[in-house]
């Protein structure tokens, strides 16, 4: 798919925004019928929505559960009322504005440096931001005295901070056409903001994080833009918030507060951007009519209404409500295929340049490595050179170490002590993206796709790390999808592969980037003689561009492509040499018919 191919995919979301449009001009003629009562209600509707929309980003599109999305929303809602409390006019307002989004985002960025650069678990973030707003629920709670006022603004305890001003101070039907405009743009920003390059990227992480990281992405610094904006949305519906209600009180930090914005998201669609303004309207307005007409009954009918809404529409109403207008609009998504013939041979190595290299005689050493886990060994003592331009192949029985090896390699595993160095420097404590920086690519022993994602969108996130340039990207991926023959796939989702594509589709996105030096664990497993034998060309290829090691089980593999042989047996390098040197080492044959024992 070429650029062009791209751009019908964005017109593809315009058509299905479109039902969006009509109602954006229907909001904005709302006043002309609605009284200021009715207003009011639909604007906390929308304030809901987009607090809803920050969380649909975080999580439906970046995978990140933060439960207590609300703690950037109350932190900004009683900034906005402590700033422009002080400073009267709408000046006041508007700096007051500036503030809350700016405190949510540092709040936001704060969080996530600790959480993402600590790698820890999705839950542990879910528990961490749930923990943070109940601290505040607690803390702004336990305020009530005069003593705790700034300057005018007092924080009033429970009953919260009283007589804020309204944003701009705007009268009912300003505000509500405000915050009509500021959702649409929002929506609409993200909307953009997910088919912009760090959009796909924080998409790609929820879908297959070790991937992405893989392929040299830094996930952490994504998912913490991704978090950041989430935050400072979240602080912006806040705000408006607040000069909505001419007020704030803690329960914005509670717990009820903070599960009704996910089943806001959960009702809406996860994974629709507009599925948070629909499960706000459907839900608040469901609550307010029963708070009218069936208040003793409202908690049962809501909360039935919910499960099962959750129970027959697992993906929200958004993805049914779309599947429905696209069937109505007859729309069919015919990408454009790509007609570029041009040969990368003029494309700069990019990793290359970065590194120089060519300083150093031997592209990798690994020295003294050992890898323990527990009491066991499972790389022992391995001092190893491999020269640029070469094809190695790591074979041996099952358990030798071969792996583990590996992971070493791609910086999955951390080591006991050894050093590795590529290109005469020392890349022992980098991780993995900063490796596929330096130029190591890698495919692992499972195929490792995303297989929510097109052939064409697997290879783009392979290639955009490397080039940003769009004409760059189309010609290495075009050349990749005709190596691997995948070509007339490219529209294809990766998961209706066969086993064996998806193997070859992997081996193309770690070689995309035409890495200096290529790692491929197992990259036949599974696959059909016919199958085995069309990776050993396409290795033997990719073999005239990079330095590739195969770690490999497959005799007939290492046969057909004549490399050189490394073999482990224990953890330890037992021989290396030809295939003819090392098939006729009766060690070899020993280990391989389970007779081998280490000598004391
Ligand atoms: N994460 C781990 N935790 C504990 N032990 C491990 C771990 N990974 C590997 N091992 C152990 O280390 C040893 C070497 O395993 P490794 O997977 O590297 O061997 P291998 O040669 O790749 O085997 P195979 O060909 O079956 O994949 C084995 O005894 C294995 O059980």
């Amino acid at each position: 798919m070429s650029v062009k191919g791209h751009k019908y995919q964005i017109w593809q979301d315009v058509v299905q925004t479109l039902p969006g449009l009509v109602l954006l001009v229907i909001l904005l003629c709302l006043p002309i019928v609605l009284n200021d009562f009715a207003l009011l209600e639909v604007t906390q509707w929308l304030i809901d929505g987009l607090l809803a929309l920050s969380l649909t980003l975080v999580w439906g599109v970046g995978g990140v559960f933060s439960f207590g999305q609300t703690v950037f929303f109350g932190l900004a809602g009683y900034s906005y009322g402590i700033v422009s409390l002080n400073l009267s006019g709408w000046l006041g307002t508007l700096l007051g504005l500036l503030c809350g989004i700016v405190v949510a985002l540092l709040v936001a960025s704060f969080l996530g440096y600790f959480m993402f650069y600590g790698r820890i678990s999705n839950l542990a973030v879910g528990i961490i931001t749930l923990a943070t707003t109940l601290i505040f629920y607690d803390l702004f709670n336990s305020m009530a005295g005069d003593q705790y006022r700034i300057g005018a603004a007092a924080i009033g305890g429970f009953n919260g901070m009283q007589r804020v001003p309204t944003l701009l101070n705007l009268e009912i039907i300003p505000h509500y056409l405000l915050v009509v405009i500021v959702s649409a743009l929002v929506l609409a920003g993200l909307i953009g903001f997910r088919h912009c390059r760090l959009g796909r990227v924080l998409n790609a992480i929820r879908l297959n994080e070790v991937r992405t990281e893989l392929l040299g992405y830094d996930t952490r610094a994504v998912k913490l833009i991704g978090f950041g904006i989430g935050g400072a949305i979240a602080g912006l519906a806040g705000v408006l918030h607040t000069s909505w209600g001419n007020t704030i009180n803690p329960t914005v930090f509670g717990s009820g507060q903070a599960i009704l914005v996910i089943i806001l998201v959960l009702v809406g669609g996860k994974n629709h951007l507009w599925g948070a303004f629909l499960g706000a309207t459907l839900l608040q307005s469901l609550s307010g009519f029963l708070g009218t007409f069936a208040q003793q009954a409202t908690p049962i009918i809501l909360g039935t209404t919910l499960v099962t809404i959750v129970l027959l529409l697992p993906g929200g109403i958004a993805p049914t409500l779309q599947q429905f207008w696209l069937r109505l609009s007859r729309w069919q998504y015919y990408p454009e295929l790509p007609t570029l013939k041009a040969k990368v041979g003029g494309i700069e190595n990019k990793q290359d340049r970065k590194v120089g290299s060519g300083t150093a005689p031997n592209l990798l050493e690994v020295w003294q490595l050992k890898r323990r886990f527990g009491s066991l060994l499972a790389v022992n003592n391995v001092n190893l050179t491999f020269q640029p331009g070469q094809a190695y192949s790591i074979i041996g029985p099952n358990g030798a170490g071969k792996s583990t090896f590996f992971n070493l390699l791609i910086g999955h595993l951390t080591t006991t002590t050894g050093a590795i160095l590529y290109k005469g420097t020392d890349i022992t404590h980098l991780i993995p993206h900063e490796r596929t920086k330096r130029g190591i690519s890698a495919k692992l022993q499972h195929p490792n796709v995303f297989l929510e994602l097109s052939v064409y969108e697997n290879l783009w996130l392979a290639v955009a790390v490397h080039y940003q340039d769009a004409a760059t990207q189309s010609i290495l991926i075009v050349e990749m999808l005709h190596e691997i023959a995948l070509y007339d796939r490219l529209t294809q989702q990766a998961d209706t592969l066969s086993h064996g594509e998806k193997q070859w589709l992997e081996i193309g996105m770690a070689a995309i980037a035409q890495p200096t030096l290529l790692l491929l664990d197992e990259p036949t497993a599974g696959m059909s003689r016919g199958e085995m034998l069309q990776t050993v060309a396409l290795v033997k290829r990719l073999a005239q561009r990079s330095t590739v090691i195969v770690v490999e089980h497959d005799m007939e593999f290492v046969r057909q492509l004549g490399a050189t042989v490394i073999v482990f047996s224990q953890g330890e390098v037992l021989t290396t040499g030809s295939v003819e040197t090392v098939q006729q080492d009766a060690r070899v044959l020993e280990i391989y018919l389970g007779q081998y024992a280490k000598p004391d």
